[in-house]
């Protein structure tokens, strides 16, 4: 195994692949710590052990899952590779030499099931990503009140995020890795079954971390590839530095909107069960203070490249006009 280096979730240490760029640990706060909510209300991530945030689903195993989540469908995605490269279905005519880093599948549980056990033997692997919905079983709709909506709900209201649009189910197998990209809303990440590993980068290293055009199929994904950089296209992410952790059962972390990261399922740890609660972000504030912060200016930026490629109405025009208006201009 390449260069590895040494992490800890705060009570077991994990061998893991030592990338290319520097990182600091993410501070663990307890929930009744006055520094967490203060992470919390500007926006750095933090990892609370202490917050009981799915503590209802102590008890959740593929077993458990299997006898009492439904006969719902749980939209499972393939690869044959470790990576699961997410991809906006919608936009894949946006880009035609665009090739789908992994297939989509919609499956019972009990196929999924079947999947994992016989995955293994074709060394293709899975992973099930699904917004829960009223289609669990009643055991599941206990556990899921059972959360611990109180604690969840007071982040909401007092950090002022919008309203909450969904908790997706994430059952990964081990070494199973979502490479980094951000969102645009705000999450707290509960883990209820084996360990993650999570890199998460600022909004300011976008310059470092190359995304996609906003109409391609991998919008707000990076392009930079962590296990074969290549430094030529990509010079800046030589400059990247990031903060990572490992999160345990029990543990939430909370990422802000924005932020970028990658998601590792710990390669000998089995597989792994997440609960994520995806908040829509602030109200943008009425009086705008300068200078602007990062975020914002990503915001803007994206606003801007959709504009672009609208106004062009066609995408493949995008990358020259861009080049155009830039290089040798503003370089
Ligand atoms: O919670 C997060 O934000 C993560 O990235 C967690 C990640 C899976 C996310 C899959 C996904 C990515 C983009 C859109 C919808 C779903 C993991 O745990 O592997
Ligand atoms: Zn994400």
């Amino acid at each position: 195994m390449s260069q590895t280096t040494r992490l800890t979730d705060g009570r077991k240490s994990f061998e893991v692949k030592k990338y290319t760029f520097a990182t600091e640990v993410i501070p663990r706060l307890s929930c009744h710590d006055p520094e967490c909510e203060e992470r919390i209300a500007n926006g750095l991530p933090v990892v609370i052990p202490d917050v009981n945030l799915v503590a209802s689903a102590r008890h959740w195993n593929i077993d458990y899952l299997h006898d009492n989540i439904g006969d719902g469908k749980f939209m499972t995605y393939f690869s044959s590779s470790k990576k699961f490269k997410y991809y906006d279905d919608k936009k894949c005519p946006n880009v035609k030499s665009f090739k789908k880093p992994m297939e989509q599948e919609e499956l019972t549980f009990d196929d999924f099931v079947q999947k994992i056990n016989k995955g293994k033997s074709k060394g293709q692997r899975c992973y099930l990503q699904q917004t829960l919905n009223e289609t669990v079983g009643k055991n599941i709709v206990s556990d899921f009140l059972g959360f611990n909506w109180n604690w969840v709900t007071a982040q909401q209201k007092k950090n002022s995020f919008g309203p909450l649009t969904n908790n997706m189910l994430l059952i990964g197998q081990e070494g199973n890795i979502t490479p980094v990209h951000y969102d645009e809303q705000e999450n707290f990440f509960a883990q209820v079954y084996g360990y993650k590993r999570f890199i998460l980068f600022p909004p300011e290293e976008f310059p470092n971390l190359y995304p996609h055009p906003t109409y391609h199929p991998c919008d707000r994904q990076s392009q930079v590839d962590f296990d074969n950089a290549d430094f030529e296209k990509f010079p800046k992410f030589r400059n990247a530095t990031g903060f990572e952790t490992i999160v345990g059962p029990g543990d939430v972390l909370y990422i802000p909107i924005y932020w970028w990261h990658q998601v590792e399922s710990i390669p000998i740890e089995g597989h792994t069960i997440s609960v994520t609660f995806w908040y829509k972000g602030r109200p943008t504030p009425e009086k705008v203070t300068y200078p602007l912060n990062a975020h914002q200016k990503v915001a803007m930026m994206r606003n801007i490249e959709k504009m672009i490629a609208q106004a062009l109405n066609n995408p493949d025009e995008v990358p020259e006009f861009m080049q155009n208006m830039v290089l040798g201009r503003y370089t």
